[in-house]
């Protein structure tokens, strides 16, 4: 289960892939620690990342992508493009050495964000999707759902500069929502609808549930 290979040089089980997914300010980031915190108390190696970023070209795109103005189809082959960098670099050496990697956001967000949010063609997300990753997704995706106006005031409340996504009005984030909860509809088994607008303990009770039925038994 921890992904180190045996003294007899078998090869460790593949590691797992959780990906969370949600709108900015939907509270994953401390849902996460407490996630990583959770595998690693059961003996299991974790690798926890982000995107856009993970590497120092993808954090690079990630400075890029988070303030620079520029069109929607360069926004989405740049997340893409770290996405491609991350999963050589990272994702893929982890998973194959039987580390789990543990990541805030992948592929989900550029069709929540990117078709859902700013209207890309979604033949052109597919098209990316099945040249960079086209047989690896996730084996769970917890997807954090609340009510855009909830997430605002949230992201307000940390005082933060906002960045050039969490700047978009609230009708977009109505449309990455309902991108989300389409996909969610399209893959129910990977990705796991979580309510997320409810006190941190009874999220994170439903998130320990839904890892241990999912991936620990
Ligand atoms: N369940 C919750 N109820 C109320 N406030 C919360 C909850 N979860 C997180 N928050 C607060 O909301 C703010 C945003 O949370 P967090 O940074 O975890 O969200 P996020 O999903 O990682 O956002 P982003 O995608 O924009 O980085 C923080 O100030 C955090 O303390
Ligand atoms: C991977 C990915 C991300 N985004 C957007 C979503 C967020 O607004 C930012 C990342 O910042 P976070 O708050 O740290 O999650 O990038 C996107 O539009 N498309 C993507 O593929």
């Amino acid at each position: 289960m921890n992904g180190k290979a045996s003294s007899r040089g078998e090869q460790a089980p593949r590691g797992r892939f959780i990906t969370f997914e949600g709108i900015d300010g939907a509270g994953k980031s401390s849902q996460i620690a407490a996630t990583v915190e959770l595998l690693r108390a059961r003996g299991i190696d974790v690798e926890q990342s982000r995107e856009p970023g993970g590497t120092p070209l993808g954090e690079r795109l990630r400075e890029l992508l988070l303030h620079e103005p520029m069109h929607l189809e360069t926004e989405a082959m740049l997340m893409f493009a770290a996405r491609r960098e991350h999963l050589a670099a990272r994702i893929e050496p982890a998973l194959a050495a039987g580390r789990w990697v543990v990541c805030d956001r992948f592929s989900d967000a550029t069709f929540a964000y990117q078709v859902g949010g700013r209207g890309l063609a979604r033949d052109k997300f597919e098209a990316l999707e099945a040249w960079v990753h086209p047989r690896l997704q996730p084996d769970l995706t917890l997807l954090f759902d609340l009510p855009p106006e909830t997430a605002a005031a949230r992201v307000a409340s940390t005082g933060a500069d906002p960045d050039r996504f969490e700047r978009e009005r609230r009708d977009f984030f109505e449309r990455v929502r309902d991108a989300y909860l389409e996909r969610a509809r399209l893959a129910p088994r990977r990705i796991r609808v979580v309510d997320a607008d409810r006190a941190p303990e009874l999220i994170r009770a439903d998130i320990e549930r839904i890892v241990r039925e999912s991936l620990l038994t």
